[in-house]
């Protein structure tokens, strides 16, 4: 059946690559066809960073873990440049970019393959007549279980209270997941990423869903 999902665009692009940049993204990117990524990464253990900003924690995953493919997603041109220096200068050799909006990706992911997934600081958007583009609803949440493999993680991080109390309530509300709160030093591998550096400390919540298919 054919998968839809409704596209509200949850960020904006300000500038463009350099020339360098988009030489080195041609070496990392990902291409999005489900031939090429059965072909390419479906046999190995698939890890997603969306929305991974600077890219700390992408490439501090990607070197506590040599043989999982992790896929970072971000439309953001300067994080993008920041994730391909750190890929360089580490010489990493298992992540994958994708250049855009985590929904245009997601559909073409084959079901039952992601094991684990991060959502970091997703943006908040706090005014309500925007709480629409918030990127953590029941719908995004259910397309994305089917992804995931049985027991699969989904790692989301935030420091905005009221945007925590929303992402109980849809995953309540998408019914894919268990969830419980756990706290920073329980991510393995974790590296602060720019945004929980500008957090508020006292705010930051972690939780930790687990899929399981006889949910
Ligand atoms: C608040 S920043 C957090 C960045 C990073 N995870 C961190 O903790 O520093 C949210 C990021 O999500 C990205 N983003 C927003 N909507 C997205 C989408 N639909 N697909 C992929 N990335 C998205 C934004 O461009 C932005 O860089």
């Amino acid at each position: 059946m054919h998968e839809e999902i409704r596209i509200i665009k949850s960020f904006a692009r300000r500038s463009t690559l350099k020339e360098s940049d988009k030489e080195l993204l041609d070496k990392y990117v990902v291409n999005n066809s489900k031939e090429w990524m059965e072909k390419t990464i479906f046999q190995k253990r698939v890890w997603l960073d969306i929305g991974f900003g600077s890219g700390e924690n992408t490439a501090a995953q990607a070197i506590g873990n040599q043989d999982i493919i992790i896929i970072g997603c971000e439309p953001y041109l300067k994080g993008i440049s920041s994730l391909l220096k750190k890929i360089e200068q580490n010489n990493i050799k298992n992540i994958l970019i994708w250049p855009d909006d985590v929904k245009k990706i997601i559909i073409n992911i084959a079901d039952c393959i992601l094991e684990k997934v991060f959502i970091l600081f997703p943006d908040p958007w706090q005014k309500r007549a925007h709480n629409k583009r918030r990127l953590i609803n029941a719908e995004f949440l259910k397309l994305l279980a089917k992804k995931m493999i049985s027991k699969g993680e989904v790692i989301i991080s935030t420091d905005y209270p009221e945007y925590a109390k929303w992402m109980q309530k849809e995953i309540e509300k998408s019914s894919a997941f268990t969830y419980t709160k756990i706290n920073e030093n329980e991510v393995e591998n974790y590296a602060e990423t720019k945004y929980h550096k500008k957090a508020i400390k006292e705010q930051v919540i972690f939780f930790k869903l687990i899929y399981d298919c006889q949910i």
